[in-house]
């Protein structure tokens, strides 16, 4: 029994004779933020797809909780990289989306994510539509109804990637805060290196397509991170430009 609480063993995809993933192997412990940083078209979505089941991978396997994954175990919340809220439902309704999905009736799942829209800053837009919404809020509506499933893991695939650089950083301190108060188990995607340093307790960085796992490293950073511009937040940061920009050189 491993301590893991999701664990790729050596997983590997091609799309017809596209190689996209080469060998990605990579743990989340509970209660652990961790992120893939890579190059852009890596494959990072890629892992995502396949643990959320919309891909097959070739080979390798899945682990969660020390058992492989199947197809009736679904631990996964995830969030896409574009908000994906749906412009024609209330930011309500939106939330109660992924609990409809589960089987759960809009009426129940309305008082179920009422009381939480305050936490994501959404109070007394309840009733707005999406296109109301900054970009900054409609990331947290949609992180609202991502992490309101209650699953075991949360998967979040460039949730800031489309904000401007300064709503980018409000969110990922609010998300950081959030992450220190509800302490979810937590696998980013990213290809932003600042983003990545200054939420996860580990990183894995890819190599370009066929993505391989180049480099694992834990963040040396003590919670809360209020600020990135220490020296040794930059140490962290220019050495992992520093894999990217040479991917050939074994760090
Ligand atoms: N279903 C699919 N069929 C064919 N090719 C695919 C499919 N899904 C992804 N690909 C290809 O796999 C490669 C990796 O895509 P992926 O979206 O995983 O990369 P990424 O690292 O997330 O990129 P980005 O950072 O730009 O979002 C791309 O070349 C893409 O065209």
């Amino acid at each position: 029994m491993s301590g893991n609480r999701l664990e790729l063993r050596h997983l590997r995809k091609s799309f017809g004779g596209l190689d996209v993933l080469a060998d990605i192997s990579l743990t989340v412990q509970a209660g652990e933020f961790v992120s893939i940083l890579g190059p852009s078209g890596a494959g990072k979505s890629t892992i995502f797809k396949v643990l959320t089941g919309s891909v097959q991978p070739d080979g390798g396997a899945i682990m969660f909780d020390g058992d492989p994954l199947t197809k009736e175990k679904r631990p996964f919340a995830f969030m896409p990289q574009r908000d994906a809220l749906m412009p024609w439902r209330r930011i309500i309704d939106n939330a109660t989306l992924g609990l409809e999905v589960q089987g759960v009736t809009r009426k129940v799942a309305r008082t179920r994510v009422a009381p939480i829209f305050a936490e994501f800053g959404l109070e007394g837009f309840e009733r707005h539509y999406p296109a109301q919404l900054s970009g900054g809020m409609r990331q947290r509506a949609a992180l609202l109804r991502t992490v309101v499933q209650h699953r075991d893991m949360l998967l979040l695939d460039e949730p800031f990637g489309a904000l401007d650089a300064l709503t980018r950083a409000g969110m990922q301190r609010w998300l950081q805060s959030m992450w220190e108060r509800h302490r979810w188990t937590v696998l980013l995607v990213t290809h932003d290196v600042r983003e990545a340093v200054f939420l996860s307790d580990r990183i894995y960085v890819l190599t370009g397509r066929p993505a391989r796992v180049q480099t694992e490293i834990t963040v040396p950073l003590p919670h809360p991170r209020i600020d990135l511009a220490t020296p040794e937040a930059s140490a962290v940061e220019a050495s992992l430009l520093q894999i990217l920009l040479n991917p050939d050189q074994r760090s």
